[in-house]
């Protein structure tokens, strides 16, 4: 921007923002009518967007009509826009700072608004907005337009959250994607070119294919996964990141078992690009669309309720009772207002979806005194990087105008590493934010540990209890609590509030009643369609769940109806019978699958897409190839022994036994009633059916 700025005759700072400024209100209005409103002769503002034109920030475009004084209009550019949202963070620094100093002056003392450098403390102070990336709705229509012609980055979903809040002021004070000494300062040490804290790399990763077609200093439209244009960004650097330095760093150990390293290396692009963004709308959202507030509006909020310390509570775990009473208990330490402040972008793989989350804290809401305490949605895409996630937490909460943050024990843990140990430890979090608070803005209130004492019916902290020997502490963990609820055991009231329990029960009902999959394999003729039939009928005898078959030979007549038997077909054919089985057991129904599937690889991808929604029981049907070609029921064995077909089972083409199926059924000898009832007894021992 400063080479811009000297080699044309563009006016200084303050009164090219304003120019800026003023074009982006009145786009149409003549000239006249902009000199007046920025109070400068015609001359100069000629000058001005001569100079303003030169540099890229703005067009001009001829308009027909006969008043000569109205034949151009002057609009803004991209680059114009995204000059002028630098401006303005610039302008409103360099106020405070003239503020701060008159106040000084008057007062004897600073006023605490301290800009740019140290942000954060401004921030301690919800009552100024936070700067957005967005530009105004009739820039936002115009470059729309523009932007077609740009080349465009579909996002992510995980970049459309970090875009989400890189727009709305929720991850100032970034201005875009990190460049690549941004990006090495944060990895390095938790800080930004400029020296500002920021403990987490925001990055655009993208394919090297895409990197291949956009230039730098180009700029690129970000669109959401429909094509919706988000905003746009001139791309400033592009490089291959470091990524197992990246993992090392940031989030302590290049182990894949840990969710963001498995993103990083698995799913994130070989190459970042970086640079500020310019924004035009926010992601649409369809869910509770009056739980979501961008920082400006809690801001606003707690404005207007007076509320001037605010306590946040960070959670991406349904709320029971241990957590009502520790986030009551830091509300009062705190002598502050508390704000439930929950994650629904992105957590960690296996939590409750956030749907069912959200219907729970509503369900406790009115458990808290409304004058108290309020709720708002986050659309954060958490790391689960532990210490470093709760340092970014608490700038995230800063930003979002509240002034103190409770960090738990473990906060933001990402579960053990691939050695079976903790990536962090308990309290590592604590002690790297408190190392940062200052810096950060936002005070943290430890978690305290609550415990029901069983002797006097109530939550205390750990370690506030003096007698603990006298008495008896009770706790459920997550995974009891999971166990208790895939089986309908009972969870008593002291742990969760009914209301909270009735609402995960929607959700993850007892397995006797969630979906599954019974996944048939073996040679053509081994007796995977009798055996399967005679199991659907059995299980529709018992009712309460729909039974769908999914029958080789009939999805090939429908769903698969163009594949033959080429090793890449079979494998097409055995996942889309898996994503409808996927789709089926994700919808409380019973899948009963019956192709061959040869493939072991093949297999074992079904099955995760599976075990993702309810269980996946795997019955081989293990009848040997010798039996199934003396029954050669359709006369196919014939056929592939005389080379009339081709690439057949077991007699021209592979089939890998498998290793480590639920169920190995023999048909010899055994009539098909018993295989089916086999099935049953499995089912029933897995708690997939009542008994
Ligand atoms: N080359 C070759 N190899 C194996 N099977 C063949 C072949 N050509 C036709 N058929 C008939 O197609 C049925 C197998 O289809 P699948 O969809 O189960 O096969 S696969 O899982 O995709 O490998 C299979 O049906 P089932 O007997 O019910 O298994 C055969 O009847
Ligand atoms: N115990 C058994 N289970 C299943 N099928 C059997 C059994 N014993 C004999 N069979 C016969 O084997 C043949 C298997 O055919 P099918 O079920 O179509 O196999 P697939 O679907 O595996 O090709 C049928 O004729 C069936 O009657």
């Amino acid at each position: 921007m400063s080479s811009l700025l000297s080699k044309s005759a563009l006016p200084e700072e303050d009164q090219l923002f304003r120019l800026l400024r003023q074009l982006d209100l009145a786009p149409e209005a003549s000239q006249r009518a902009t000199a007046e409103a920025l109070g400068i002769s015609l001359g100069r503002l000629n000058s001005y967007l001569r100079a303003a034109t030169e540099a890229g920030f703005v067009t001009k475009t001829t308009r027909p009509g006969p008043d000569r004084r109205q034949r151009f209009t002057y609009a803004l550019t991209m680059r114009g826009a995204g000059e002028k949202l630098r401006l303005a963070d610039r302008f409103l620094a360099r106020k405070f700072a003239e503020y701060d100093a008159l106040h000084a002056e008057l007062t004897g003392t600073a006023s605490g608004l301290v800009p740019i450098k140290y942000r954060s403390n401004l921030m301690e102070n919800n009552l100024a907005p936070i700067p957005e990336l967005y530009v105004s709705y009739e820039s936002a229509q115009k470059l729309k337009i523009e932007a077609g012609e740009l080349t465009s980055h579909d996002l992510t979903p995980r970049q459309i959250c970090d875009l989400e809040l890189l727009m709305n002021g929720g991850f100032n004070p970034l201005k875009g994607f990190l460049s690549e000494e941004d990006y090495n300062g944060v990895v390095e040490n938790m800080r930004l070119a400029s020296g500002a804290l920021w403990p987490m790399p925001i990055t655009l990763d993208v394919t090297e294919k895409f990197a291949d077609t956009v230039e730098v200093g180009q700029d690129i439209a970000l669109r959401d996964q429909e094509g919706v244009i988000l905003a746009t960004m001139t791309v400033t650097d592009k490089w291959e990141p470091n990524k197992a330095r990246e993992a090392e760093k940031v989030f302590g150990a290049d182990d894949s078992a840990h969710p963001a390293v498995n993103y990083l290396h698995n799913h994130a692009g070989k190459i970042y690009l970086g640079g500020p963004v310019t924004g035009i709308q926010q992601p649409v959202h369809y869910d509770f669309r009056a739980r979501r507030d961008t920082p400006n509006e809690l801001r606003a909020y707690f404005r207007k309720l007076g509320w001037r310390k605010v306590v946040a509570f960070q959670t991406r775990n349904p709320l029971h009772r241990a957590h009502q009473e520790l986030t009551f208990r830091a509300a009062k330490e705190a002598q502050a207002n508390l704000l439930i402040h929950p994650v629904v972008g992105l957590t960690k793989p296996g939590d409750v979806d956030h749907f069912t989350r959200v219907r729970c804290y509503e369900a406790v809401l009115d458990k808290y005194p409304a004058s108290t305490t309020t709720m708002s949605l986050l659309n954060l895409a958490m790391r689960m990087a532990g210490p470093r996630e709760a340092v970014w937490h608490g700038l995230i909460r800063a930003n979002h105008g509240c002034t103190h943050f409770i960090v738990g024990r473990d906060h933001a843990g990402p579960g053990k590493n691939s050695a079976g140990e903790d990536f962090y430890g308990p309290y590592d979090a604590q002690e790297l934010y408190r190392e940062n608070q200052s810096e950060i803005g936002c005070e943290m209130v430890d978690f305290k540990h609550m415990v029901w004492v069983q002797e006097r019916a109530q939550y205390e902290a750990i370690d506030e209890i003096e007698d603990k020997d006298k008495i008896t502490i009770l706790n459920i963990s997550g995974t009891e609590l999971r166990r208790r609820l895939a089986e309908g055991l009972e969870i008593p009231e002291w742990f969760s509030f009914p209301e909270v329990v009735k609402e995960l029960r929607r959700t993850k009902p007892p397995r006797s009643k969630q979906g599954f999959t019974v996944f048939f394999t073996g040679f053509s003729g081994s007796g995977k369609s009798t055996i399967a039939n005679a199991l659907m009928v059995k299980l529709m005898e018992m009712g309460g769940r729909p039974v769908t078959l999914l029958d080789g030979d009939i999805v090939r007549k429908n769903l698969s109806s163009e594949l033959g038997f080429s090793k890449e077909h079979r494998d097409l054919n055995i996942r889309r019978i898996g994503y409808v089985a996927s789709e089926i057991t994700k919808n409380g129904g019973i899948a009963i699958c019956a192709p061959i599937a040869p493939y072991a690889t093949t297999r074992r991808a079904v099955r995760e897409d599976i075990e993702a929604f309810g269980a996946f029981i795997e019955v081989h049907v293990a009848t040997s190839i010798e039996e199934c070609e003396r029954r050669d029921r359709k006369g196919l064995y014939k056929l592939a022994r005389e080379g009339k077909i081709k690439e057949f089972t077991g007699i021209s083409d592979p089939y890998d036994v498998p290793e480590n199926a639920e169920l190995v059924v023999e048909t010899e000898n055994v009539d098909v009633d018993n295989c089916a009832h086999q099935v049953i007894l499995k089912l029933e021992s897995m708690g997939l059916i009542a008994g």
